[in-house]
């Protein structure tokens, strides 16, 4: 579905420029339900604009249910936008309208007439199980309602892909997580492929494969076990919690010139923070990082 090589998006202002995507590679397969994580600034929202056309790359190969995005004419590009992707973000303002129903505000963009365009919008409507607060204003309705007739509106003309920027971003998290798995509900039923950015860890566990994004480049992966997937509900404690670290396995992202960049958090630890080198070994198949055995040194 995402074919993304060497991706890099220059802002360009009146005395400056951001290198805001330096080089990023990222695949996304057909039907996946994966999270891009990153600090601040680390290029997560720049990207997304870029899947979602928004935006266009300054260099680099970006292929989106295999057209190509950056020679997409202007055309195309609007077309791309009303009919490949939905797109859901923090901020609810930006897709709905207050004094409306749930329901007319999903009728809105549904690209259908009459009667057909109101049948589709209840389809959505219970879609994403709001259909008995049809008649509600958005006005009347919880943060995550809210949320979910946004997400209603991004399936209205039945997008391939949905582009998801911090969807849970103003919820308590028992609101978050039922949001998260609604998207896990339209990812399995409808074979959506979704994409969702996100400031917060703990959504790892919701999803499939977790892309972390370090000074616009792919930095690392987590990607959730076969076995873990099958365990899922047993795994969780009373609270509904589960460890990170029992559902995914992490992988660094090696580039095309054999670069690793090695995740900040085990940077951190006391053994190596202060050290600009590490010690590199090869035995019996694994490459072993130790600190180095000098003193703190090599500035
Ligand atoms: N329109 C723009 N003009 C100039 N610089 C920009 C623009 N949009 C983003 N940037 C810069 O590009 C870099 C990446 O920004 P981006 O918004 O993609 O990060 P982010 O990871 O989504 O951050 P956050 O989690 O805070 O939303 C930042 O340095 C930002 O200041």
């Amino acid at each position: 579905m995402i074919h993304c090589d060497g991706l890099v998006k220059i802002y360009k202002t009146a005395d400056l420029e951001v290198v805001a995507l330096q080089g990023l590679d990222l695949r996304v397969e057909d039907g996946e339900l994966m999270a891009i994580i990153g600090s601040s600034g680390s290029g997560k929202s720049t990207l997304l604009n870029m899947l979602g056309g928004l935006d266009r790359p300054s260099a680099g190969k970006l292929f989106v249910d295999g057209k190509d995005m950056l020679t997409m004419s202007e055309r195309q590009l609007i077309r791309y936008k009303r009919e490949s992707v939905g797109f859901v973000w923090q901020n609810n303002a930006r897709n709905l309208i207050p004094y409306l129903t749930a329901q007319e505000n999903v009728e809105l963009p549904v690209l259908l007439k009459g009667r057909r365009k109101k049948e589709r919008a209840l389809e959505l409507l219970d879609a994403v199980g709001l259909q008995h607060r049809r008649h509600n204003r958005l006005s009347e309705l919880s943060g995550g309602e809210q949320q979910r007739v946004a997400i209603a509106i991004a399936l209205a003309n039945q997008p391939r892909l949905l582009l998801a920027d911090e969807p849970t971003g103003s919820l308590d998290s028992k609101t978050a997580s039922q949001v998260l798995d609604l998207f896990r509900r339209l990812n399995r039923e409808m074979g959506l492929t979704i994409v969702i950015v996100t400031h917060d860890p703990q959504l790892a566990r919701k999803v499939d494969r977790v892309v972390s994004i370090r000074d616009g480049r792919t930095s690392s992966e987590m990607i959730r076990t076969q076995a873990d997937i099958e365990e899922e509900d047993n795994i969780a404690d009373v609270y509904g919690h589960v460890e990170q670290a029992e559902t995914h396995v992490e992988y660094a992202v090696i580039d095309k010139a054999g670069r690793l960049q090695i995740p900040a958090a085990y940077l951190d630890n006391e053994a190596f923070k202060d050290h600009t080198r590490v010690k590199v070994e090869w035995e019996d198949g694994r490459i072993i990082l130790s600190p180095p055995e000098t003193a703190k040194i090599e500035r």
